[in-house]
């Protein structure tokens, strides 16, 4: 079956049982707390599997003139009906070691009581119940769903606990959450399913069924003496009753998790038995995995599991609103015979219709006539000069949903007139199988015979704008436009922005490079690696920019651009001056303190996190820095960082790569591969590398790694990626 089937009946399911489920979900919240509270009370004790019933029978005896009967409920609470000495009727919760009463019975708290009716039968009485019943089913359905969804997007139940590629954040804690919860979800839904099948009699029938035991008539002994309830734990016990008077023909009756007993009430023979069934073994596991009586450790889990079905429902409606809103947003404003470009997109989640939206408007706003479409509608363009596909992967490598009936519909329909076209790819490196369908695509146009191929295929990896920026750019040089794409506007607060303080600019050198100390007015905690985002008053647009942690203060290193509003803004700062920005995490490029051995490559202003990582690698972890500029010159600003670092040993190695000092030009990539013996041995023995710097060189350094682990270790790279042994943040 295809994911999407999986994942619009994962969507139907939810809505359809929304409010049921949201329901049964908050009073489950309340209830997780009863058996909670009920642990913390002093009648919950601990030593029930440790004393016997005759021990118990023994010193109660002795306290009181008449047992009636002694019970251990499902809080593992200890209770006995007596008589007093002084004639009185008692009961109470007792300590089974000593038999003095700790407690008296107590009522359950009419919260949980409003909550357990509201959650068993929504105050509908039978009907009620059968509903609750009926959307436990849904919910099970749900999860068994999502656990689908999980194996799919993480290519089998191998990688099931694998790294998740992040989307965006609800996606992203929609799966991780989901790999953990939807296991204590199922057994919460199944054991509610079982209870109301029990209470409508859809089980079968769970009526003891007792056999007489042959028993050689033994002598009178004392009732502690009795074997049976001395081989009997109270962690075992259900329930013990006394005979109702002296006649022989009365007997007790001994209640166990195993089954039910008639003892003699002289002798302590048994004289009959009956197994507890199997469906009555399954209610009493059902109730207490539904509910969590009797263990703290279980109710958390359901506690925990209900917060996460909150979070589930909130996360899922959100994406679930985004994916439809991205599709319905755009209507062309030219007909598909009218325009001169054609964009056609492949998607699966909507994702990608994002950039081909903006690129559709970019077009628009440069005077062109657009068509937009799916893959899947593929069609006669009469007028069109050029098709630009959009398309994602999925699957392994298959083609998302949008784009299914593409490679059928490109062979049925014929373009008359000559046509270039363009591919772009959006894929993530997590997967083996990286952009193949947009490859696929690519290679189809290149077949036709009046198609002609106007740039490379560009593969973007999960999503980056940046990326696709540079795609952009590609494009207006070989099609002599100038598209200005609007990076997305950001929607942080300007209020919730922090003061900095500059306390250190370089003068810009050759390449128009320049280093920043910035120092928070307020402490603040963030680390190398994480993001500063600046938000200039000409545009609000969020500009963000990887930082280097050094003695408290940030560094970073910008490139001025001519027309760049935010880099000219930062090269113009004078120290002491104040300037308001956000520091937000990147939890996925912090220096890994897990492993022995770190690579570090970078280029031109991708040295920055890496010169406060070194700083601060007081571990003195094994750390090489591979970095690619234009000249020696490019390299002085932050040649003291280095120095210091190398002397301290925090850096054990530098390899330079400069693209203009001699006259063949040798990038970062190259000098990788002169170290391709070092890269590949590290790689094995569990380095990590991290990477920072443009796009472009992300790309070649990667296809660089790539070669040299199949040449080397025979596998290819995204089995490191997997392993989380490849870090990085390119722009
Ligand atoms: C289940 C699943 C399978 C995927 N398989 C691949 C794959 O084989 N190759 C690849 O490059 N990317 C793969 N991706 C990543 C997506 O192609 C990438 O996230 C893309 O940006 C999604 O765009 P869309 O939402 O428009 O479909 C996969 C993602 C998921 C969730």
């Amino acid at each position: 079956m295809t994911i999407s089937i999986w994942r619009y009946s994962h969507f139907a399911l939810a809505i359809s049982s929304f409010v049921f489920i949201l329901l049964a979900t908050l009073t489950g919240i309340i209830l997780a707390f009863e058996p909670i509270s009920n642990q913390l009370k002093p009648y919950a004790v601990s030593n029930t599997g440790t004393v016997n019933v005759a021990e118990t029978l023994t010193v109660l005896q002795n306290e009181y003139d008449e047992v009636v009967s002694l019970e251990v409920d499902s809080n593992n609470f200890v209770k006995a009906s007596v008589f007093s000495l002084e004639g009185d009727s008692e009961t109470f919760y007792l300590d089974p070691k000593t038999g003095k009463k700790i407690g008296d019975i107590e009522k359950k708290a009419p919260i949980f009581e409003f909550a357990t009716n509201l959650h068993r039968s929504l105050f509908l009485k039978s009907t009620g119940r059968f509903l609750v019943g009926l959307f436990s089913f849904l919910l099970f359905l749900i999860s068994v769903t999502g656990i689908q969804l999980i194996l799919k997007r993480q290519g089998g139940i191998k990688k099931f606990f694998s790294k998740v590629v992040k989307e965006n954040i609800l996606q992203y804690y929609h799966v991780v959450l989901g790999r953990w919860f939807l296991i204590p979800i199922v057994i919460i839904t199944l054991t509610g399913v079982y209870l109301s099948l029990e209470k409508f009699n859809l089980l079968p029938s769970s009526q003891l069924k007792h056999e007489a035991l042959e028993h050689n008539t033994s002598k009178k002994q004392a009732v502690n003496d009795f074997e049976i309830f001395n081989t009997t734990n109270l962690d075992h016990l259900i329930s013990l009753e006394f005979p109702f008077s002296e006649d022989e023909e009365d007997y007790f009756i001994l209640k166990t998790k195993s089954g039910e007993f008639y003892v003699n009430q002289y002798t302590g023979d048994v004289l009959s038995k009956a197994k507890t069934p199997m469906v009555s073994k399954l209610s009493y596991w059902s109730v207490i995995l539904h509910t969590g009586q009797g263990t703290i450790i279980w109710s958390i889990v359901l506690l925990l599991s209900c917060f996460a079905i909150l979070f589930f429902m909130y996360s899922g409606f959100a994406m679930s609103l985004k994916r439809l809103g991205e599709r319905s947003k755009l209507k062309n404003k030219f007909n598909k015979n009218a325009a001169e470009y054609v964009i056609l997109i492949g998607t699966e989640t909507g994702h990608t219709n994002k950039f081909a939206h903006q690129f559709y408007n970019a077009l628009l706003k440069a005077g062109k006539s657009v068509y937009v479409s799916t893959l899947n509608q593929y069609s006669n363009y009469k007028n069109a000069k050029q098709i630009i596909v959009f398309t994602s992967t999925y699957g392994e490598g298959e083609a998302p949903t949008s784009a299914k009936q593409f490679k059928k519909l490109l062979r049925s329909v014929k373009q008359e007139q000559t046509i270039d076209f363009s591919v772009v790819g959006f894929g993530s490196l997590m997967y083996p199988e990286y952009c193949k369908y947009a490859v696929e695509v690519d290679d189809f146009l290149e077949k036709q015979y009046n198609f002609k191929r106007s740039l490379p295929i560009f593969k973007i990896n999960n999503q980056s704008f940046e990326a696709f920026k540079t795609w952009v750019n590609q494009w207006n040089e070989v099609n002599q436009l100038q598209l200005i794409i609007e990076p997305p506007k950001s929607n942080v607060k300007l209020k919730t922005l922090k003061d900095f303080k500059v306390i250190r600019r370089t003068e810009l050198n050759r390449d128009e490079t320049f280093v920043i100390q910035l120092k928070p007015h307020k402490k603040m905690k963030f680390q190398s690696g994480d993001l500063i985002g600046f938000y200039p008053k000409e545009d609000g647009v969020e500009r963000l920019y990887s930082i280097g942690k050094i003695d408290g203060d940030i560094i970073l290193s910008i490139k001025k651009y001519e027309f760049g509003i935010c880099s000219s803004w930062l090269s113009q700062l004078q120290t002491s001056e104040t300037i308001k920005a956000k520091v937000k995490r990147n939890l996925d490029f912090h220096f890994p303190t897990y492993t022995k051995e770190v690579i570090m490559i970078a280029n031109g202003t991708g040295i920055a996190p890496f010169l406060g990582m070194i700083n601060q690698n007081h571990l003195n972890v094994k750390t090489h820095l591979f970095w690619g500029g234009r000249t020696k010159q490019s390299l002085e600003i932050y040649q003291n960082y280095i120095e210091k670092a190398l002397e301290t040993e925090a850096l054990n190695s530098v390899n330079v790569a400069y693209s203009q000092e001699q006259d063949n030009k040798i990038y970062v990539q190259d000098i990788i591969k002169e170290h391709s013996v070092f890269i590949a041995n590290a790689l094995k023995n569990e380095a990590v590398i991290m990477i920072c710097g443009s796009i472009a060189m992300q790309n070649r350094v990667l296809e660089m790694l790539d070669q040299i682990t199949i040449e080397k270790l025979k596998q290819p790279l995204h089995k490191f990626e997997n392993n989380e042994q490849i870090l990085m943040d390119c722009y």
